[in-house]
This record gives C-alpha cells, structure tokens and sequence, in this order.
C-alpha cells in the first residue's frame, strides 16, 4: 500500500504485554496500522530544552515559566503536573512551539530548530473538545486523516486506518451519530473527548500533546484512554499530557513526570522514582492517599502535614526549586545513536525511563524532513474536503438553510408588495419629440428605490448567514491550521460551499419580487443582479466575522449591509453626491451598482418613448452599462472575500501556529 510501510513492525513487537488491552483485536489493529503510518523507521521526536523562560510580552512582563530544563526521549510517555497557574499550558505551548520562549534552548532531536516548523508530525488536544457538532463521529475523524494522512495514501488504506481508531476508541456503536454539543448533546462527554483524541490520533503524530486527556471521563474510560496512550508512546510517539489530580492508575500510567511549581521544575523524571525523590526531601507520603493528590499538596507549599515525624521544618516551593536544582539532575545528557540502536528494543524501553535523548543524524534530519513532506493531502484534495465536510455541515443544519431561503423569498413578498400597487408603472419620464409637450410629472426615483430596497431586504436576508458561515467555528480553524491544515484551502472550500445557498436565496427572492412588483427588467437579469448583490453581502459579513466578536457579529453584519444599501445613490441622490466629489465613496459599496442595474434595465425598454439622457442627468446614474455593474458587483465581493482571508489568517496568528 502508497505510503504504508512495513517496516515498523518490529516496534510493534515491543510493545509490553503489560496491558490486557494488548489482546483486543481490534486495538492489534490500530497498533499495526499507526506503526506503518508513523513510518518508525525514522528517528521520532524527542525534545531537548534547557533553561526554557518564558515572560509575557504585555505590560511589564510576568514571568511564568523560568530556567525549566529537561529532555523528553523518542516515545516516552510524560505526565506533565503542577496546581493551577504553574505554567503546564504554557510550557507545553512553547514546547510546541505555538509560544515563542523569551530565553533558553529548545531542541528537537539534538538539533536546535523552531517546533512549529514541525507542525505536521504533532498532535495537539486542546482541552476544549473542539470537534464539529453536526457532524458524526466518524466524519470528524475521517476529515482529520485524509487532509493529514500522507498524500499517498489510497481512501481504502484511509478508512481502514479510521475503522480501527475507532474502534481501539470503542466508539464503533456510535460512529454514525452526530457528535453534538454541550446544548444539544447527542453522544456522552467522555464519547466527545474521544472524538477530539481520535482527530488528532487518525493523523498519526509522531508527538503528541494533550491538555488534560482524561478530564470529565468516568474511571473506565479513563483508564481505557490511558493505556491507548502508552501503547501509542511504545510505537515511538512521543506523548505529552497536561494532567490535573489524576487518579492513582492514570498516574502511574506516564513513564516520565514533569511537576512544576510557580513555571519552574521541581522534579523531572521517572515516575516510578518520584515517591523516593520526594521522600528524600523529607515527606512521607501517606499509604491510603493517592499519591498523585500528595504529589500536588507538596509541589504546591502545602506539604507540611507529610513531614509528620520525619523532621522537616522547609515545604516552601522554593525550597523544593533549590533541591532540585543542586541534586544536579539538572542538566541535558544527550548522546548519539545510531539508527542500529534506534531499532534495538531494550535501548528503547530504557529510553523511556531515562532522561536520555538522542541528536539525530544529517541523514535522519533528511528523512523526516521528506515524511514531513509527504504528509498531507494535497491543496485540491483539502479544498474538497472542506467543501465536502461544509456542504454535509449545512444539510444537517438544514432548519437554517431552508430558514435562509424562506427569509430570502418573505423579503421579496415584502418589498414586491410595497411596489404592488404601481402595476409595474416605476418610470415616467419625458416624452420623446413630437410629443414632448404631452408629457406630465416626471418620475425617476420608482426605480432606484426598488433597487434600494431590494439592497435592503438581501442585507438583512443575508448578513447573519453570512456570518455564520466563518463566525461559528474558529477554534476549529485554529486546531486545524495549527496542525498543519492549508489556510486557503479552508477558506475556498468554505466559500464554495456558500454558493449554493446564495443561488437558492437569490432565487426565491427574485422570484417572489418579480411577480409582485412586475418591473420591467427581465427575471434573468434582475436574478443576476440580486444573486450579485447576494455575493457581495456574504462577503461582506465574512469580513466582519473576522474582526468582531461572535455574540456582537449578526448585528453588525446587518448593520454594514444597510450602510451598503444606502449608499445606493438614492438618497442623497448620486447627482448630489458627485457635486460634492465622493462619488468614489459610493460607488465603492455594491449598492450604487445595483441600482444602476435596475435603473439601466428597467429604463432601457422605454428608450423608444422617453428621454432617457434627461433621467440620466437627473438622477446620476450611467445608464447602458449593466455589464459594468454586475462586474463591479463581483469584483466588490470577491474584495471583500479577500479581505476576510486576509483577516483570517493575520488576525489571531498566534493561535494558528
Ligand atoms: N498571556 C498571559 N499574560 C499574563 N499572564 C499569563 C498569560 N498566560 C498565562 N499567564 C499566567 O501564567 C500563569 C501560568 O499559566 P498557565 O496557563 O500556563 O498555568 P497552568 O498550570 O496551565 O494552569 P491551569 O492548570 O489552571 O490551567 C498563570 O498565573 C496565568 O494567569
């Protein structure tokens, strides 16, 4: 198969029947497909940091992470524990390289190099499952593997992949259920964080962090996420987890601990060491007491009530910082290895409980430089995904879709209605000569206005859909461009998939306006029109989807709408407005266009009968150019869209890498 290779099964030979979970089937499976996928004839990932700081850049700087120092080898399985605010989030945020630390080294694989640069070969949890709602649980996984998966790799080899996460995930009897939402939930929390595990998994990571794996699961489940995290480690993943009081089982479930206190290292290293380094220092740790909860009380200066008969006077965590510091395990102790040491087992599994790393070679740099690259579906491939996965996004959401449309025709009852009673009778101007004379009161606004208010109903038609189409989901975004996901691609396949819903609405608007209001222009045109002006609302929504908040977002999109809509030329009129010079003004909102559009194809059929050059002087608008109009329509909103992309991808950067 494109892109399996066999060659990782001897790391599947090393995995420690110490799990009973070892004997699933099903678990087998996923274990032999994730060990090809991670191609574990390359070197892996193992992070090097040392004196790792980190300063806020606002104000005057807080400092929340100092001198921490360690070395986290090529599948080793890390725990990673403070209290609250001991800057867990955020060293694991510089580690992956989503934050910039302010001094210290950071290395991957012995060679000091930017983490986000590997973007592709990590994983991240965040601890927020953030997961598409209307989607199924398998559809949330299966897009996570075919945009990160290989290139090439063939669908069959895709799902067979997905098929075997999910069971190992034990959600194959809720595969096809729509994940939901904590308002509508449809599957259980711990079904939820499964999904967000398994999106990240379905890639497979060569590293892999997790912003607390285990929080809200019942102990099964917990335990059961647990051992799939330290089968995963044994293949060479590399597996990082903030954990937060974790049960006794859980605790000793990571290899390696990192304990910080106020961002500095109070303790890095095996697990099964951390009771006699602590009892070392003078605490004892109490037998029926889990000893993780005793672990949190000591880090956290609250460790007085374990020094009862052993002496100790200091539970300070400066102290602890200082003992840490002078036992002189703090220094990185990299070594060579060859890629013959790399594949020998019993050096692996040392590995795993030493605080050794390895420095690559130039070789193996190459190599996971081109895994690297060949991970990924390519550009077209992901544009369709995401267009796939939007288009089955808004036929679940299908209330609002059809909620769209309706909306879109009631605005067309309403404003074919109010032009109803003129019979389609919405020009009177000067008669041509000889019977100029017969002429009576001329009136050349009728028509602008229908276009005014046509511009308004499509603007509060459309504005709140539009926004929703990128206002909703950002986090998403966010997760997914962070791991490596083409920002372009998201955003074409997104903005394909809105399409549709604009040619429907348009549609059913024109429809019911051109029956009420009878105006001359025909349905074609007037459909062009409005679909144009539908194209342009959208656009402009998206915009402001990238820079307001989403609780303040419909309001104002529908306030920016009347803003365009207004600036149709109608009042003030276009004539006045160019007296004063800022006709520039206008006509860069699409709402002029429009209007002239009407204007052009509703006068042009009378061309026979009346002056038409003198309703042209009258009002401002150009007639005869109706091509013009609707290319400046198009060209309005795709600046727009252009703007909104620009907005989505420098606005929040941070949260992209
Ligand atoms: N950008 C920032 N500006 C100011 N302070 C910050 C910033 N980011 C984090 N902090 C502070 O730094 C400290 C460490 O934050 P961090 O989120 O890393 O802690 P944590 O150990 O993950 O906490 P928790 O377990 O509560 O999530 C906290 O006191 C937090 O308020």
């Amino acid at each position: 198969m494109d892109g399996c290779v066999d060659d990782g099964i001897s790391d599947y030979a090393e995995y420690e029947p110490e799990d009973d979970f070892h004997n699933s089937p099903d678990f087998q499976r996923f274990i032999r497909s994730m060990s090809k996928t991670i191609e574990t004839s390359s070197i892996g990932l193992s992070f090097d940091f040392e004196n790792l700081t980190y300063v806020t850049k606002k104000g005057r700087g807080k400092k929340i992470l100092q001198g921490v120092t360690g070395t986290m080898p090529r599948g080793s399985c890390w725990g990673v524990m403070g209290g609250s605010g001991a800057g867990k989030s955020t060293f694991v945020n510089v580690l992956m390289g989503k934050l910039q630390a302010t001094a210290g080294i950071m290395k991957i694989n012995g060679w000091e190099k930017d983490m986000s640069k590997y973007k592709k070969l990590i994983g991240y949890v965040p601890q927020d499952d953030v997961v598409f709602s209307e989607l199924t649980v398998r559809e949330n996984i299966l897009h996570s593997a075919r945009v990160r998966l290989p290139s090439s790799w063939r669908d069959k080899a895709i799902q067979d992949h997905v098929d075997s996460l999910i069971a190992c995930l034990q959600l194959t009897h809720v595969q096809h259920s729509r994940v939901g939402d904590a308002r509508k939930p449809v599957i259980s929390g711990g079904q939820r964080k499964r999904v967000n595990i398994g999106m990240e998994l379905a890639a497979a990571p060569m590293a892999i962090f997790l912003d607390e794996p285990t929080s809200g699961l019942d102990s099964t489940s917990a335990a059961s996420i647990m051992r799939l995290l330290r089968a995963i480690s044994r293949l060479g993943v590399t597996t990082i987890a903030i954990i937060h009081q974790p049960r006794e089982q859980i605790f000793y479930g990571f290899d390696q601990l990192l304990l910080l206190s106020q961002g500095q290292s109070v303790y890095s290293g095996p697990t099964e060491n951390v009771h006699s380094y602590f009892e070392g220092l003078g605490f004892a740790f109490p037998k029926r007491a889990n000893p993780a909860d005793t672990l949190i009380d000591i880090i956290t200066g609250d460790g007085a009530q374990y020094t009862v008969g052993a002496g100790k006077k200091e539970t300070d965590v400066e102290t602890l910082i200082d003992a840490w510091r002078a036992g002189g395990q703090y220094s990185v102790r990299n070594k060579h290895l060859s890629v013959t040491s790399l594949n020998d087992g019993s050096s692996k599994r040392s590995r795993r409980s030493s605080n050794q790393s390895l420095n690559s070679t130039v070789e193996q740099e190459q190599s996971l430089q081109r895994t690297m690259k060949a991970r990924g579906a390519s550009w077209p491939a992901q544009v369709f995904y995401c267009f796939k996965r939007a288009m089955t996004q808004q036929v679940r959401n299908s209330t609002s879709f059809f909620f769209e449309i309706g909306v879109g025709a009631l605005a067309g009852v309403i404003i074919g209605l109010s032009a109803f009673a003129s019979n389609g009778h919405l020009f009177q101007g000067i008669y041509k000569q000889p019977f100029t004379p017969l002429s009576s009161a001329v009136d050349y606004s009728s028509t602008p206005q229908l276009g005014l208010l046509g511009g308004l109903a499509i603007g509060l038609a459309a504005s709140a859909p539009g926004f929703w189409v990128f206002g909703e989901e950002k986090q998403m975004y966010f997760r997914e461009t962070a791991s490596g996901h083409s920002r372009s691609a998201y955003y074409v396949g997104k903005l394909l998939s809105t399409l549709l819903r604009i040619a429907l609405s348009s549609f059913h608007f024109t429809v019911f306006l051109g029956i009420l209001a009878t105006p001359l222009i025909e349905f074609q045109w007037m459909y062009v029109a409005n679909l144009l002006y539908f194209w342009c609302v959208y656009g402009l929504a998206s915009v402001v989807s990238m820079l307001v908040k989403r609780e303040n977002g419909p309001l104002i999109a529908v306030l920016g709408s009347l803003i365009i809509g207004v600036l149709g030329g109608v009042a003030p009129p276009l004539r006045t407005v160019k007296s004063w010079n800022m006709e520039w003004l206008w006509r860069a909102s699409p709402g002029v266009w429009l209007t002239e559009a009407y204007f052009t194809e509703n006068l042009t059929p009378l061309d026979y009968l009346y002056e038409l050059e003198l309703a042209e002087q009258a009002t401002g608008f150009t007639l005869r150019q109706y091509g013009l109009d609707m290319g400046m329509l198009f060209l309005i909103g795709f600046v727009y869209r252009v703007i909104a992309y620009l907005g989505l991808i420098y606005i929040n950067r941070d949260k992209q890498r």
